[in-house]
């Protein structure tokens, strides 16, 4: 189903906090474009879109699955995205390569936690999007609540374009504020069958009072609109959906609407506003990235079909039938079965051996696919997640996506030696699929450790290696993945002039080292002049000091937040090589460090606790024991909402802890918020117990 008419696609992400009913929405997407037969149920493990077993047997989703649907002669490309905070890359790959989305909330919870979180994600790339305040058959479902959390939680100019009918068990339709009409879902065909009848007369004053909201609203964005109000004239309903889809488009505003997708209500109409106001590839406008030459020029491309190919690999998956595939965003030309595309960051080319429309773990192939389609491809050997593939004669480098800090380590072995074999083979391609996931050898223990993103997340990738690559292993308890970073400024020189490999080798460099205010790991810049020094040695240095970074200089933890300097270098013309400057390098970065003086950090979580007030103070008592600060007190749903941070250190095990302290009564989540330094005697005492003494 791929299109070569580029103003009919729309790539959708679908997205929200944990069990808001993002694959619920989907499955019916799918049943009411006929993509599927059958409805598919989360909690009955039959959900087309979560495929993997994990996913099946708990209920959640973990990997983004990608699918195409057809509605009013549009193609609809959908990306289901995980909600859980562990699985927070998967949303950031595909709000990467995606033109909108649709955010799904719970109509009881409202605006939660993993919602801000992702709609932070979708600002960052300038996603327009909807709102589908979902679960209105829940009791205590709240539309106006949602939309004013949207707007106060979430800071977006937001309206309502529909409004519910009836509320929790008597919720049965909605008002179309754009039409004026009510639309009926009768369960009997569950869903299918819509009818369109006359707003319900008690809901008429309602209606055309949230109508002039919305119409108030959309003026600011359309001088028609607004021309039309100001003379006292009747917009039409063309007049108006022109408005919002201008207002979404440009301005990120957020037309909201409801239903229940689990009682197969107000799907059809959401659809209908993926077509008419989320934007296709087109209106998303020309593609900027970066010349390879010069990374400080502009190349830019039109996304169409006649224009050189250009996209971006954004998710590596292993098929069960065709082995490794790449999935491709196209943003600008076509790609063909059989041809070659260059990757201009590895500086190689790829063969594209066959093209794939994937409907979550199925799959189409194609010859073809062209700009704004989104695909897998087989064949790739080097490309990984976020690199541009691009025309070899004209190279282009679209952005890099960020990829989030792992906190969390568990020590694996192998059960047996059949096991060690398959081991890293195993890790490696969990690897190249999850840039939010890691393994190493722990250098003072032995160990292999496997680092993530929570204790979900490592418990899947145990699960998988024992289940989907037949790895036998023991699993040890989970760890916090401490960093290492600097607390002042200092330089430091390292000249190596010896003999290796039967040549005299020489290599000078100083370095200066000072703490960076940001949450990565390490800056290299250098202010020696390349006559003072060529290129070829600072490149060698730069490379060493990033190879460097990752093993710290204390404990074996990674460098985090600082800037490192070339600031001094010397030049031999018969001895200079650059492996005599690389030595040279690693070595003065880390005595630098030292000398600057290296402090542990911790990661610190931001800790939201929703508990009836008879035990507020008891769960706040405990925050404080666990080295937490209280930041903010609220009430959410009538009951106490605490917002605090925490050590992860001290919250393994907080969901036995909080079910038993609260009588099972108050919930949690929790996201990562940013590395923070320890007391001096608690790092001491930390590392002591891990037998590394200071
Ligand atoms: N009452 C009610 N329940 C719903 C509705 N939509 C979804 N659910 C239920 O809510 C639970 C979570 O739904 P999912 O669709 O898995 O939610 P999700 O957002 O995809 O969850 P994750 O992907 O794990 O974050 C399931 O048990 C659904 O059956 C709804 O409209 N009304």
């Amino acid at each position: 189903m791929s299109s070569n008419q580029i103003d009919k696609i729309r790539n959708i992400g679908i997205m929200a906090h944990i069990d808001a009913g993002k694959t619920t929405t989907t499955e019916r997407i799918l049943y009411y474009t006929g993509k599927s037969h059958k409805i598919g149920e989360v909690h009955n493990g039959t959900a087309t879109m979560d495929w993997m077993i994990q996913e099946q047997e708990r209920g959640i989703t973990i990997t983004s699955a990608a699918t195409t649907c057809r509605w009013n002669n549009q193609v609809i490309n959908i990306i289901d995205t995980p909600g859980h905070v562990d699985f927070t890359i998967e949303v950031e790959r595909s709000l990467r390569v995606l033109d909108g989305a649709v955010g799904v909330f719970d109509a009881v919870s409202g605006v939660e936690p993993q919602s801000e979180t992702v709609w932070a994600q979708a600002d960052k790339y300038k996603v327009p999007r909807l709102a589908f305040v979902n679960k209105m058959d829940r009791m205590g479902a709240d539309f106006d609540n949602c939309v004013n959390e949207i707007r106060e939680k979430l800071d977006k100019k937001a309206a309502a374009i529909q409004r519910p009918i009836g509320s929790e068990e008597s919720f049965n339709g909605i008002v179309d504020l754009i039409e004026m009409k009510a639309i009926y879902f009768p369960a009997e065909s569950l869903g299918s069958k819509i009818d369109i009848k006359d707003i319900p007369e008690d809901l008429v004053d309602e209606c055309q009072m949230y109508r002039d909201e919305l119409l108030d609203n959309l003026s600011e964005y359309d001088e028609t609109l607004t021309d039309l109000i100001l003379n006292d004239e009747k917009p039409t309903v063309a007049n108006i959906k022109a408005a919002l889809r201008k207002a979404v488009i440009k301005d990120n505003f957020i037309a909201v609407l409801c239903g229940s997708a689990f009682k197969n209500k107000g799907i059809q109409p959401l659809l209908d506003a993926v077509v008419d106001y989320l934007p296709s590839p087109t209106d998303r406008g020309e593609l900027h990235g970066h010349s390879i030459k010069n990374p400080e020029n502009t190349e830019v491309r039109r996304p169409e079909v006649d224009e050189m190919f250009s996209g971006i690999a954004f998710k590596i998956a292993t098929d069960p039938f065709v082995g490794s595939v790449t999935f491709v965003r196209i943003y600008s030309g076509k790609l063909e079965s059989g041809q070659t595309v260059y990757n201009p960051i590895k500086k190689k080319r790829e063969r594209i051996n066959k093209i794939f429309q994937m409907h979550a773990d199925k799959r189409t192939e194609l010859q073809e696919a062209f700009a704004g389609d989104i695909v897998a491809v087989a064949g790739f050997k080097d490309t990984t997640t976020g690199e541009t593939l691009c025309t070899e004669n004209k190279p282009i480098i679209y952005d890099l996506m960020e990829f989030p800090e792992t906190v969390i380590s568990v020590a694996i072995e192998a059960k047996t030696a059949a096991d060690e074999k398959k081991l890293l083979t195993s890790l490696e391609q969990l690897k190249n699929e999850d840039p939010s996931f890691t393994f190493k050898n722990n250098q003072e223990t032995g160990q292999l450790l496997i680092l993530g993103m929570g204790e979900l997340h490592l418990e899947i990738i145990a699960d998988r290696l024992q289940r989907e690559f037949n790895v036998g292993i023991r699993v040890g308890k989970p760890q916090v993945s401490y960093r290492e970073s600097i607390s002042g400024s200092a330089t430091e020189n390292n000249i190596f002039h010896k003999e290796l490999a039967g040549k005299v080798q020489f290599g000078d460099v100083t370095i200066k080292v000072e703490p960076a205010d940001y949450q990565a790991g390490v800056q290299f810049e250098s202010s020696v002049p390349t006559k003072q020094l060529p290129q070829n040695f600072i490149d060698a240095i730069k490379k060493s000091v990033m190879d460097t970074a990752p093993g710290g200089a204390m404990a074996g933890y990674p460098f985090l937040n600082i800037k490192a300097t070339l600031v001094g270098a010397t030049f031999n013309e018969n001895e200079s090589s650059e492996v005599a400057y690389a030595i040279a390098a690693s070595s003065a970065f880390r005595d630098a460090c030292k000398k600057a003086g290296v402090r542990l950090l911790e990661p610190v979580m931001e800790l939201e606790v929703v508990t009836p007030q008879d035990y507020t103070g008891d769960v706040i008592s405990d925050i404080n024991a666990k080295r937490g600060k209280i930041l903010t007190m609220g009430i959410k749903q009538n009951k106490d909402l605490i917002s605090a941070e925490v050590p992860l250190a001290e919250l393994f095990g907080y969901s036995t802890d909080l079910r038993s302290k609260s009588q099972g009564r108050a919930s949690f989540t929790m996201k990562f918020k940013s590395y923070v330094e320890m007391p001096t005697e608690l790092a001491k005492s930390t590392l002591e117990k891990k037998g590394i003494y200071i």
